[in-house]
């Protein structure tokens, strides 16, 4: 389980050298298998994921990890603690295949077979990609995919995804949609997913919504989506057309 314990963090502005406070003390619990964070644009929801993630360091409070503290963990050892993060924009490995960054991930050796499965789950058709360079002929939504096939095959406690919908078609999210369902099902850990997408929230345990660097509200989809969209006349709408 992930414990944020009055997490707070600051930047300052270089143009005028005053600090501007991008999260003020954020205390929160993951423990749910698939946790959205949502809120408005600016919010602070992905400078959050990265303070998870190791990427950023909190001007302060703690981190944990089942009960260890990682607030001074590097990336690399949160990464080996059981974090694994998703960029919004997927990096590319020129001069890697497919199979080799699958392998990677699983910390193993694994063969084509086990391979394939994880491209399998993610919508893609194995043989057609395995042996193939992780360069710029990939599209961004082939390459998200193989982000999610890779965070699956490491199976880590924890997986962030920061707006797994970003950049891709509405044909390819709908996909993506049935990914992470199906991710939902079978996933060990917990998903923690940041999105602005109705569908997403839909299908999380728990939806955290963070705007102005606070949590706003934490609670089911029943619970947050009423306040969120703003009656829970409006609610019941959407949720009639999402269910
Ligand atoms: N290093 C930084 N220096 C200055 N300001 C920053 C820095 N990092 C983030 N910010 C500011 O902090 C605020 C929160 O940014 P963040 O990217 O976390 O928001 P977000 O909720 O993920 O937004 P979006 O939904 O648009 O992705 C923004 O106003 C952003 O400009």
């Amino acid at each position: 389980m992930l414990e944020l314990r009055d997490i707070s963090f600051q930047v300052t502005d270089e143009n005028d050298a005053t600090n501007k406070e991008i999260l003020k003390n954020v205390n929160l619990k993951v423990d749910d298998r698939f946790v959205a964070i949502t809120g408005p644009n600016g919010g602070g929801k992905s400078t959050l994921a990265k303070i998870i993630a190791g990427i950023f360091r909190p001007t302060s409070g703690q981190i944990l990890l089942d009960g260890v503290d990682i607030t001074n963990m590097s990336i690399t050892e949160r990464a080996r603690a059981g974090i694994s993060f998703a960029f919004q924009q997927p990096v590319r490995f020129k001069g890697l295949t497919v199979k080799d960054l699958i392998t990677l991930a699983a910390g193993k050796d694994i063969n084509i077979s086990q391979a394939c499965s994880y491209l399998s789950e993610v919508g893609l058709c194995a043989k057609d990609y395995i042996n193939r360079e992780v360069n710029a002929s990939l599209s961004g939504g082939e390459l998200k995919r193989i982000e999610i096939a890779m965070i699956m095959a490491r199976g880590t406690k924890l997986s962030i995804f920061d707006e797994p919908e970003a950049g891709i078609d509405l044909w390819s999210f709908n996909n993506l949609i049935q990914v992470f369902e199906s991710m939902h099902e079978k996933i060990n850990g917990s998903i923690l997913i940041i999105s602005h997408q109705e569908r997403i929230l839909n299908i999380a345990d728990k939806i955290v919504v963070v705007a102005g660097g606070q949590i706003k509200n934490v609670g089911t989809k029943a619970e947050v989506l009423p306040d969120l969209l703003g009656t829970s006349e409006a609610c019941s709408t959407l949720m009639d057309k999402i269910v």
